[in-house]
């Protein structure tokens, strides 16, 4: 509820007797032996209304909650007015108070089903429509670059959630990709990102896409430039940009003064959020790159998961089952991190894209209202594809002296079953022992066993692993459009869930502004020959020994 902080809630401070008095007996171990059904109490099975191949499972019973625990979380997740502040959000209502904006990105895959006047909304159609043609269009070889040749290479220029999203997404579904058109992604100011990029294309069939909500993003209108530039070496004539630069934005006016034609822009809408704007024009370089069906199967696994989380009681609501168990370890355990784990080389971006999506949204300390919590909101995001990350930093989560949530997550079946799926069944096998793993450990009267008599009690003791680190296993058939549309609106909703509980405005960015006001400061002094001011001893110094070694 706004104005409420969220450990001023009764089930908050029934959680924190629990976790005071409790905690201490909450051994996995334990648990499992005591309740042969603990994974049929803890575990959930959705399935895509619209697609019944789509099922995901969710096993969240290796986690440190009992019955009555699961249920006061639910109950936390009640009294917050969850379901009141999501009904709210659908409606098309301006739950993003401090922009006074609508949160609609669940419209931009809607399809016409959405009940709301919002302004733009009755717009997504045509603008989906306009995808369509356009990517269709460049797939057939019927739009051509300015010597008649058919698109070869798309360079998607953006940053942030008009880049994360679509480096994500072509990455996880390149098994339907189009594989004569490539896909790049140039985001960083830093000129090499372009200059890297850029290097072995061809001006004749390259397609650029500036993709930018605002249209004012200084590396994305910076890296635009630029690649308009080394466009424009080789074509020469102006005229030949039509062919070459579209826009994705809000901003006709920016586009249009950046020489960019009304008809090769796509637009959207201020309601939808750079971090959740892959479903918006922003996910043109999907559609290119899978084609508009795909495309149109991922916004159709969201809506799906849209609808499961609007119409799901909660005990079995799968975005609040995750934003329970999180809330669990963020606020009573004093976890700080959440490590996603995909178990499937093609979804090595998606803790990339949640970093943005989570920490973006819920990396705050002030509620709706204006108040400073006194609890910790919006964990740390990270992760890396499995196996990979048992080579880097599963050290210290078995044997570590954090305690790291982790969501393990991956497809039954893989796209290349190479050798039989030899490979994909040792991927999986590596799947289910490592939350097995982290859960119930390995004891030091297992440990000397195994070591035998000679070995010192130093040995031994390293060896142990106490076990008792929670997880969840989220498992479905293949990793399809639909599937994946799914799973991103899974953790989208996760997310606003765990905001609505801690009482903070998930859609804003207020924390990005600082940074950029003071780099741009800095920018203006950096280029006259006068000595830098206005700074503190360390950012001067530092500045000083740049203006000491640069060579450019
Ligand atoms: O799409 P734009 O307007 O260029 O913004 C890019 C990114 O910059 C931010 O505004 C700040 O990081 C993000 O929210 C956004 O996704």
């Amino acid at each position: 509820m706004v104005g409420t902080l969220a450990s001023d809630y009764p089930a908050w401070k029934k959680l924190q007797e629990v976790y005071d008095n409790e905690h201490k007996n909450l051994v996995l171990k334990d648990l499992f032996a005591a309740d042969p059904e603990r994974f049929a109490k803890f575990h959930r099975e959705y399935t895509a209304s619209s697609n019944p191949a789509n099922t995901i499972l969710l096993d969240f019973s290796k986690n440190l909650i009992t019955e009555p625990i699961l249920a006061t979380l639910l109950q936390l997740i009640r009294e917050s007015g969850l379901e009141q502040v999501r009904d709210s959000m659908f409606k098309g209502e301006h739950i993003n108070t401090s922009e006074d904006r609508a949160v609609l990105h669940v419209a931009l895959r809607s399809f016409g089903e959405l009940d709301t006047t919002e302004a733009g909304v009755s717009e997504v159609l045509p603008v989906l429509q306009h995808i369509r043609e356009f990517s269709d269009a460049v797939r057939s070889g019927a739009w051509t670059g300015y010597t008649g040749k058919p698109i070869r290479a798309i360079v998607n220029i953006g940053i942030g959630g008009s880049d994360l999203g679509p480096v994500m997404v072509t990455e996880a579904l390149k098994p339907y990709a189009k594989r004569d058109l490539t896909p790049y992604f140039v985001s960083n100011v830093d000129g090499t990102h372009i200059a890297e990029t850029v290097r072995d294309l061809d001006p004749e069939t390259t397609l650029f896409i500036i993709a930018s909500k605002t249209f004012t993003t200084q590396e994305t209108i910076t890296n635009a430039e630029s690649a308009r530039d080394w466009f424009l070496k080789t074509a020469g004539d102006k005229k030949h940009v039509a062919k070459h630069f579209v826009a994705l934005s809000t901003n006709e006016k920016a586009v249009t003064a950046f020489g960019i034609a009304k008809e090769n822009m796509f637009g959207f809408w201020d309601w939808v959020g750079g971090r959740y704007s892959l479903w918006s024009a922003i996910g043109l370089s999907i559609a290119l790159v899978i084609g508009y069906e795909r495309f149109e199967e991922l916004l159709k696994g969201a809506r799906d998961m849209d609808k499961h989380f609007l119409e799901t009681p909660l005990e079995n609501n799968l975005p609040v089952l995750l934003a329970a168990v999180g809330l669990w370890y963020n606020d009573f355990y004093g976890s700080q991190t959440l490590a996603l784990l995909p178990y499937d080389q093609y979804l090595h971006k998606f803790a990339d894209y949640f970093q943005q999506g989570d920490m973006e949204s819920n990396g705050k300390f002030v509620t709706k209202a204006g108040q400073r919590v006194d609890y910790q909101t919006g964990p740390i995001i990270w992760g890396a594809a499995g196996t990979n990350g048992q080579h880097s930093f599963y050290q210290l989560v078995h044997q570590g002296t954090k305690l790291i949530p982790a969501d393990f997550i991956a497809p039954t079946t893989t796209h290349n079953p190479l050798r039989g799926s030899l490979h994909h069944r040792i991927l999986l096998s590596n799947f289910f022992a490592q939350p097995e793993a982290l859960a119930f450990g390995k004891t030091e009267e297992q440990v000397r066993k195994e070591v035998g008599p000679n070995a010192t009690e130093a040995l031994i003791k390293s060896k142990v692993f106490e076990g008792n680190r929670p997880s969840n296993s989220i498992i479905f058939p293949l990793l399809t459009p639909s599937a994946l549309g799914s799973l991103i609106a899974l953790y989208e909703h996760k997310i606003f869930t765990q905001g609505v509980v801690w009482g903070i405005n998930s859609f804003d960015q207020m924390g990005v502004e600082l940074g950029k006001v003071l780099a741009k400061n800095i920018l203006a002094q950096l280029g006259k020959p006068e000595d830098v001011v206005g700074h503190d001893s360390s950012t001067t110094g530092l500045i000083h020994y740049y203006q000491k070694y640069r060579k450019e």
